[in-house]
């Protein structure tokens, strides 16, 4: 075992990663990504999630077999003490497990977390995000900075944004912001934070050629946006092979009354 360093503990805080509940974040990010391996989003390494649970948050490591991790692989950190840490690049984890890096996601999980409060962000690398990603960037610039989608049901499964309550409707447009993607994982931080200030109500920003960050307030609600942006995106994909436009002017209907 790797000696402790400043912040950690003399037994490394390995009881912050054992508990017996199945929901503990320990627990849970191995198991989710067990689940999101079989869905394409998390293999040969690629993709992630992370969760925070008041000021704690709950990192992968870097370069593993996302879908074969165990709870005591888990890197636990927390924000106030990284928020006090005179070098913000330098992160201060609680716990750390031998012989492993923390994944290269980490600042931008933690963009997510302290930026818009989120309590759990995942990042795949599905084929859907990265090839609704190509279709943009073949409409030319100008025309592939964002994802836009309308009058489709799978659309009332996103919060209508940042501290707003209640979900987006049948007939509103979904809006997703797209940066580019960087040699290097970390480099994408600014950008992420970039695209949050201008669309301060997303809860995903695609990267292109790469895939997709999606967060929510909770693992639910991460889980379940995620799901229905991965549906969207694969049927746009399918919609553009068809000559579908993605967005459509369809007027609201007023049931009859009797
Ligand atoms: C297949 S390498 C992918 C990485 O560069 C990165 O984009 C990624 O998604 C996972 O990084 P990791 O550091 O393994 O958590
Ligand atoms: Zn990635």
């Amino acid at each position: 075992m790797t000696p402790p360093t400043d912040g950690q503990a003399a037994d490394n805080n390995d009881h912050l990663v054992r508990s017996d509940n199945p929901d503990h974040p320990a627990n849970l990010i191995p198991s989710l990504c067990a689940k999101f391996w079989k869905l394409g989003w998390v293999t040969g390494t690629g993709g992630g999630a992370s969760i925070r649970e008041d000021d704690l948050v709950y990192l992968a490591p870097s370069g593993v077999q996302k879908e074969l991790m165990k709870p005591s692989d888990i890197y636990v950190l927390s924000l106030t003490a990284q928020a006090q840490s005179l070098s913000q690049r330098q992160r201060v984890y609680l716990r750390r497990p031998a012989a492993h890096k923390p994944s290269q996601c980490t600042p931008l999980f933690l963009a997510a977390f302290t930026r818009r409060r989120a309590g759990c962000c995942i990042h795949t690398h599905s084929h859907w995000a990265v090839l609704v990603t190509l279709l943009l960037e073949a409409q030319g610039p100008g025309n592939d900075r964002e994802f836009r989608i309308n009058n489709i049901e799978q659309i009332k499964g996103f919060g209508r944004g940042f501290e707003k309550s209640g979900n987006l409707g049948y007939h509103d447009t979904l809006v997703i912001p797209v940066i580019e993607n960087t040699a290097h994982e970390e480099d994408l931080t600014e950008f992420l934070e970039e695209a949050m200030v201008k669309y301060p109500d997303t809860y995903a920003v695609l990267v292109r050629r790469h895939g997709v960050y999606v967060w929510g307030e909770n693992v639910h609600k991460a889980k379940t946006q995620c799901e229905s942006l991965d549906y969207l995106f694969q049927l746009a994909v399918e919609m553009k092979r068809l000559n579908l436009p993605w967005i459509t002017d369809i007027e609201p209907t007023t049931p009859k009354k009797s």
